[in-house]
């Protein structure tokens, strides 16, 4: 067995920690062949469920759960980690929109990438799920410069999750044939769910495009994009909470493709810094379809772009660089 790899979970006493730290201790992060030591970060009043989660954990008896550190200091939390899980943070509540928790949220953001990058592996991997989750990660990208900025992500394959999800309810067929959907953008009511390039490998084993199997494009450009758009949103308004279930197990999709690998001819939705591909500002966060390798993911290029779809990647953009115009100013109000 190779050496345990440290991962920190920031926010580790809320709602997504406690679906998560499982399923990593499960080998479901980075594999069922690589043992982790967990760092739990959360904040003082917090500290006594921090404490029950780490009971807990130990009752699990977890074959790979090598040690936990559990702590309210970033410092301590974010010493010597290769993987960076940023799930801290001031959740969305009903009738919110994420920019009303920005506020709240860039000021740790700022102080939790210093740490990161004075304190983890040169190489850690981040991703971001706290919301406004491209936004976030925009700031600690900003504010960790000596972290590579494509080690930095954020969360969007529980969308792209979502979006599969729904094909293969509606195609009648099992999740793992609905491939190469395609998420674009912001995590928020902005993001584009794209199946223009989608397939799916129907019962007798061929692959078709997902717009020929479904054979309903009012559907797949209103109901459907509706749907995956506002999934958060119905999950709050029912539960009175956020998705913690399906957002946990779609952070341990993220990070074990990126760090395993994708399938052959098959991509994900990651948000990462754009490169300019199709259009989108260099440095913005945004969801792109990639594919990774070896640790490394790099964006599908050249996918057709109809104009249907350039409206979509227009209006998502435009929020996020209205979102990180509004970050910017609380960091320069905050910091005079
Ligand atoms: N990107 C995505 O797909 C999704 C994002 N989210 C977001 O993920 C975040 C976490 O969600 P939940 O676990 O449901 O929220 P939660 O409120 O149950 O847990 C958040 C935890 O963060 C802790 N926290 C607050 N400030 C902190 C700090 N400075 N350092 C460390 N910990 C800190 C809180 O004490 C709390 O334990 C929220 O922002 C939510 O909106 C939720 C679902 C999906
Ligand atoms: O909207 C929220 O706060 C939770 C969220 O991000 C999601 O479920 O996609």
């Amino acid at each position: 067995m190779p050496d345990p790899v440290r991962v920190l979970v920031t926010g580790a006493a809320g709602q997504i920690g406690y679906s998560l730290v499982p399923l990593i201790a499960r080998g479901h992060l980075l594999g069922p062949d690589q043992p982790v030591i967990l760092h739990l970060l959360d904040i003082p009043a917090a500290v006594q469920s921090l404490e029950g989660l780490e009971m807990e954990l130990l009752d699990g008896a977890f074959p790979l759960l090598r040690g936990i550190v559990a702590t309210t200091d970033i410092l301590h939390g974010a010493a010597g980690v290769k993987v960076a899980v940023m799930l801290g943070g001031f959740p969305r509540k009903e009738g919110m929109e994420r920019k009303d928790v920005m506020a709240k949220n860039v000021t740790i953001y700022k102080t939790q990438a210093t740490a990161l990058e004075a304190h983890a592996d040169n190489d850690v991997k981040v991703v971001v799920v706290a919301n406004p989750a491209n936004t976030n990660a925009l700031i600690l990208k900003e504010h960790a410069p000596k972290i590579p900025s494509k080690n930095i992500t954020c969360l969007t394959r529980l969308d792209h999750n979502r979006a599969v999800a729904q094909i293969a309810h509606r195609a009648g067929l099992p999740v793992p044939n609905v491939r190469n959907v395609i998420i674009w953008g912001n995590h928020s009511s902005t993001q584009y769910p794209d199946v223009n390039h989608g397939i799916v490998k129907t019962l007798d084993g061929s692959k078709k495009p997902i717009r020929e199997v479904i054979k309903d494009d009012a559907w797949l450009n209103g109901d459907f994009i509706k749907t995956v758009q506002q999934r958060g949103a119905e999950v709050i308004r029912l539960r009175k909470f956020s998705s913690a279930l399906s957002a946990a197990n779609a952070v341990c999709d993220h990070v074990y493709n990126w760090v395993r690998g994708t399938p052959e001819g098959q991509w994900v939705s990651m948000g990462v810094s754009s490169d300019g591909s199709y259009g989108v500002p260099v440095g913005l966060m945004f969801s792109f379809p990639v594919k990774t390798r070896k640790g490394e993911w790099e964006i599908v290029k050249g996918l057709k772009i109809d104009a249907f779809s350039k409206e979509k990647l227009d209006a998502t953009t435009a929020e996020l660089v209205e979102e990180k115009a509004l970050a910017d100013s609380i960091i320069k109000g905050s910091s005079q």
